[in-house]
């Protein structure tokens, strides 16, 4: 397998904090490799520097060949656009030097694969969040990178929009991508991910143990004043619509939920879940 790209001792800070110590990766061309961490724990940052969107405080970034095609998903798409997707990702396109034929022939074959031809010719500010992620990932895939880095996929969309996003990734695997990616919900990304790395303190580190804890995810609604995201038992939580999601391990779950009823929330569900921290 040949090397596509590879970090060397990268170092980065914001003010005092140091987010990455020393960290190295080599990424081997149609491999899928996974960077996962608790909260702050300086993915996002990693994947910027990664995608060469971000400048590292020291180290290196580099590309073979030199001009490596890379797409990038950012965590959060911005949602506020007044281009419709087929001008938002003509515009793209034309920056990214595709040829008007190729992009008529291109873009809507994309939009109807992400089944959002219907939607063309809305205005991306009046699209749903699913909709919106999925130009977010046109935009990226348009320029047939070869290296493709996506920033928590799946986040804040609903099962369904997930089960498609998910698809869609499987097949660009197929289609021998090289992709780098994070993400919390682990049991969905299992069969697709080759190898996963574990940013901790700064350092990153290949995965040793694949043993999976036991976890519950839980979904709250009505702890509106309670910073929930506090309590040290929740490993993550995200925010979905006016519910809150909770990962906990199950040894801690019932102790959670007596703690949201006591606080006088509402508990929505309780599923058994994986997730590989
Ligand atoms: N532009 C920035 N300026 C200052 N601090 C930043 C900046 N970007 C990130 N940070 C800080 O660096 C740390 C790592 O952030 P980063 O977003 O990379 O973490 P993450 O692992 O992706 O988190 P999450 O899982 O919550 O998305 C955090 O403490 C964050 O507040």
């Amino acid at each position: 397998m040949n090397q596509l790209a590879e970090l060397k001792n990268i170092n980065k800070k914001y003010g005092k904090k140091k987010v990455l110590h020393d960290v190295s990766l080599t990424i081997k061309e149609k491999q899928v490799i996974a960077i996962l961490g608790e909260n702050g724990s300086g993915k996002s940052t990693f994947l910027r520097i990664a995608a060469g969107i971000e400048r590292p405080d020291s180290g290196q970034v580099l590309y073979a060949p030199k001009n490596l095609r890379t797409g990038y998903v950012p965590e959060r798409f911005p949602k506020y656009l007044r281009f419709t997707p087929d001008e938002y990702l003509h515009y793209i396109g034309k920056i990214n030097g595709i040829s008007e034929i190729i992009l008529k022939q291109r873009i809507p074959l994309l939009l109807r694969r992400f089944q959002l031809d219907k939607w063309s010719n809305r205005r991306i500010n009046e699209l749903s969040k699913g909709n919106i992620q999925k130009v977010g990932i046109i935009q990226a895939i348009l320029q047939q990178p070869e290296l493709l880095i996506l920033d928590e996929p799946l986040s804040g969309l609903d099962l369904s929009a997930q089960q498609e996003l998910l698809s869609i990734i499987s097949e660009l695997k197929e289609q021998k991508t090289t992709i780098l990616l994070t993400y919390h919900e682990s049991s969905m990304f299992e069969g697709i991910v080759d190898q996963t790395y574990y940013i901790k303190d700064g350092c990153l580190a290949e995965e040793m143990i694949t043993e999976k804890q036991d976890m519950k995810l839980i979904e709250i609604k009505g702890l509106i004043d309670i910073d929930v995201e506090e309590w040290k038992e929740i490993l993550y939580s995200e925010k979905r619509e006016d519910k809150l999601l909770l990962y906990v391990s199950s040894d801690d779950s019932n102790q959670i939920l007596t703690r949201v009823l006591t606080a006088g929330g509402s508990i929505e569900s309780v599923n058994s879940t994986d997730f590989n921290n």
